[in-house]
Formats: C-alpha cells, sequence, structure tokens
C-alpha cells in the first residue's frame, strides 16, 4: 500500500456514535476499501481514558488500512493536518426536548472547534457536522473559519434520507434499492421537508406510485421527521448506529461520487438556489462529482411542497438569530 493515509478527526470519539462509526472507518468503509487512514480522536479530558479503551479495540482488529491512532483533549492537535472532520462530540437531546433546545449547550463546541480548523487543518478538509442542531452547529464552525472555503462545512441530514428510504420502500412494496432522487429539504429537525415528488420507485414516479397525498401528509412526512425522537422513545438512548452509518454514507458520496441518475440529500451553505437565502446550512438534494457536490438545479416545487420548505426554511434562519445573539457567529 503506497498511498498517503488520510488524516480523519473523529469528535465525540469515546460517546455511542463514536463507538460505532470508528470501526467502520478503519475498515475502509468511510474513504474507500483501498484509502489508508490515520485517525484523530478528540473528546473532554474526563473521557480521554474510554477513548482509549476504544483505540485498544480498535488496534485489537488489527485494520490493514489503519495507520494510526492519536487521542487527544486539544482541538489544535486533534484537526491538526486533519483531510476529514467528523464533529459529533455534543450533548444528545434526551425525552421531550427538540434538537433546537442543544443551541447554548453545544453552540459553545463548534465556535473553538471552527477556529482549529481554520488555523490547522489541511488545504483540502471537509467537514460533517453531526452534533444537534447539525445545520447550526455546523454554521457556528463555518463562520469561525473564515479561510476555508464555505462549502467545505456540511451538516447531516442523510440518516433522515436513509429513513425516507425506507417508508417509501415500504410503503410501496419496493426495496430501498429501487428508489433514487429521494430528497430532504431544509433543517435536520422536526421541520425538515421530506420529498417524494422527484423521486421514483422503480423508474415510476414515486408520487403517483403512492397516490395518497394523506398517507403523504400524516405518516410519511411526520414518520421520517420524527423518527429521531421515536428512537429516543424505544430506545432510552439517541439514535447511535444508524446515525454513525449515515455519515458513512454521507462522506463516502462526497468523496467519491454519486450514481448516474440518482442523487442524495446533504446539509450544505445555500448559494440561493430554490429561494433559500444564501448562507443557510439547509438540506438540498444534490449530486456529486470529482469530489465537488452541486445541488440539483431546475427541480419544480409544488405548492405542497413549497409551505414545508418554507416552514424548515424559516426555522434556519431562527436558529441563526438565535446563535448571532449568543455572539457564536
Ligand atoms: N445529525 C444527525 O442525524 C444525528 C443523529 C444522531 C445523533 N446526533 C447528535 O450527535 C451528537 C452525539 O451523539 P451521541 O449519541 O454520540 O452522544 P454521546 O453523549 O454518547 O457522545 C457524545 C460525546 O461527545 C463528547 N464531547 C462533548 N463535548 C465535546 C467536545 N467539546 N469535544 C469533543 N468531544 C466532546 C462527550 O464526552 C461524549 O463522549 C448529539 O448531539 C446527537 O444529538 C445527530
Ligand atoms: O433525534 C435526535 O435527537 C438524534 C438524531 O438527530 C436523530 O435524528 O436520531
Amino acid at each position: 500500500m503506497t498511498r498517503t493515509p488520510v488524516n480523519v478527526t473523529v469528535t465525540g470519539a469515546a460517546g455511542q456514535i463514536g463507538y460505532a462509526l470508528l470501526f467502520r472507518i478503519a475498515s475502509g468503509q468511510l474513504l474507500g476499501a483501498d484509502v489508508p487512514v490515520k485517525l484523530r480522536l478528540l473528546e473532554i479530558t474526563p473521557a480521554l481514558k474510554a477513548a482509549e479503551g476504544t483505540a485498544m479495540e480498535l488496534d485489537d482488529c488489527a485494520f490493514p488500512l489503519l495507520q494510526g491512532i492519536e487521542i487527544t483533549d486539544d482541538p489544535n492537535v486533534a484537526f491538526d493536518g486533519a483531510n476529514v472532520a467528523l464533529l459529533v462530540g455534543a450533548r444528545p437531546r434526551t425525552k421531550g426536548m427538540e434538537r433546537g433546545d442543544l443551541l447554548e449547550a453545544n453552540g459553545g463546541i463548534f465556535k473553538p472547534q471552527g477556529q482549529a480548523i481554520n488555523a490547522h487543518a489541511a488545504d483540502d478538509i471537509r467537514v460533517l457536522v453531526v452534533g444537534n442542531p447539525a445545520n447550526t452547529n455546523a454554521l457556528i464552525a463555518q463562520a469561525a473559519a473564515p479561510d476555508v472555503p464555505a462549502e467545505r462545512f456540511t451538516a447531516m441530514t442523510r440518516l433522515d434520507h436513509n429513513r425516507a428510504l425506507t417508508q417509501l420502500a415500504k410503503k410501496t412494496g419496493s426495496t430501498v434499492s429501487d428508489i433514487k432522487r429521494l430528497t430532504i429539504w431544509g433543517n435536520h429537525s422536526a421541520t425538515q421537508y421530506p420529498d417524494i415528488f422527484h423521486a421514483t420507485v422503480a423508474g415510476k414516479n414515486a408520487a403517483e406510485v403512492v397516490n395518497d397525498e394523506k398517507w403523504l401528509a400524516e405518516e410519511f412526512i411526520p414518520t421520517v421527521a420524527k423518527r429521531g425522537a421515536a428512537i429516543i422513545e424505544a430506545r432510552g438512548a439517541s439514535s447511535a448506529a444508524s446515525a454513525a452509518n449515515a455519515a458513512i454514507d454521507h462522506v463516502y458520496s462526497w468523496v467519491n461520487g454519486t450514481p448516474e441518475g440518482d442523487w442524495v440529500s446533504m446539509g450544505i451553505p445555500s448559494d440561493g438556489s430554490y429561494g433559500v437565502p444564501e448562507g443557510l446550512i439547509s438540506s438540498f438534494p444534490v449530486t456529486v462529482k470529482d469530489g465537488q457536490y452541486e445541488i440539483v438545479q431546475g427541480l419544480e416545487i409544488n405548492e405542497f411542497s413549497r409551505t414545508r420548505i418554507d416552514a424548515s426554511v424559516k426555522e434556519l434562519e431562527e436558529e441563526r438569530e438565535a446563535v448571532r445573539s449568543l455572539g457564536l457567529i
């Protein structure tokens, strides 16, 4: 193996998502089966010992692609030379909370991490924010990293995308691989809008196959949008393995591209497309080629979709105002 290893930084490495994520990164599922990686694990000081335990287990897997593990509580060390940064470390919500309730608690984590990325990361750094509220935390990190191109800061809505795929497959008696071009718009929150109007099921328009607007409005959308809360209710803890899986999917697509004829959902800085104010980190349908993502253009947005996209974007604007008034951006 002669390739230079890719430096992957994971924050919150000792947490539940971290535990589900690190082994998959080290086995080659994040970047590719032939890409060696070096892991940097960032944790708060009291959790360093637990992170060391995870690192011992990673060693014990003897992953051929894993070329080193460094554990630290210093963001300046963690992001030094980082090519990929997965910002997972943050407090999860518990029963009865909305993700936005975490803004103040978690917002403070992402400003110093953005500053450390700005000062130390590699020129090709790509950042995925998983910690909630993911879109606005990504905005905070991005604002603190003015020397990094803004489009390198993204937020995870791939879990919502995957959730929507399965719900639609169940409803239509198809498999997830039959479904293409599904979109999550807006915020990774209860206002998000999973859109099937441009999706296809085995080549046929999904909305026509479903032909049931009541199901769409009263079952599909709320099930996908409130799935995080349903997992918390059932498991007593927020989603972990499925969140880690979505983080793997997000970065893999970003680095390796999307298949011809399909797209994925990513929370990315808006360029004003589809009436989403420029700069907000909002979920869009994107295709990826040669490591660059592009928003899918020219989709017709009907009234049903417009109202829902606007509601989610309004919430993102309110979150941006809230972090502005907290001095975080
Ligand atoms: N975007 C999504 O789809 C999605 C899905 C699931 C969970 N989440 C979010 O991901 C976050 C992590 O969830 P989890 O279940 O792994 O939580 P967890 O509590 O199990 O782990 C979080 C870890 O982050 C660490 N941490 C806290 N502050 C830190 C800092 N400043 N630097 C580095 N590490 C720090 C903690 O010590 C802990 O080990 C939560 O905010 C959760 O809501 C997002
Ligand atoms: O819902 C949560 O708080 C966790 C996560 O964002 C999820 O969607 O499962």
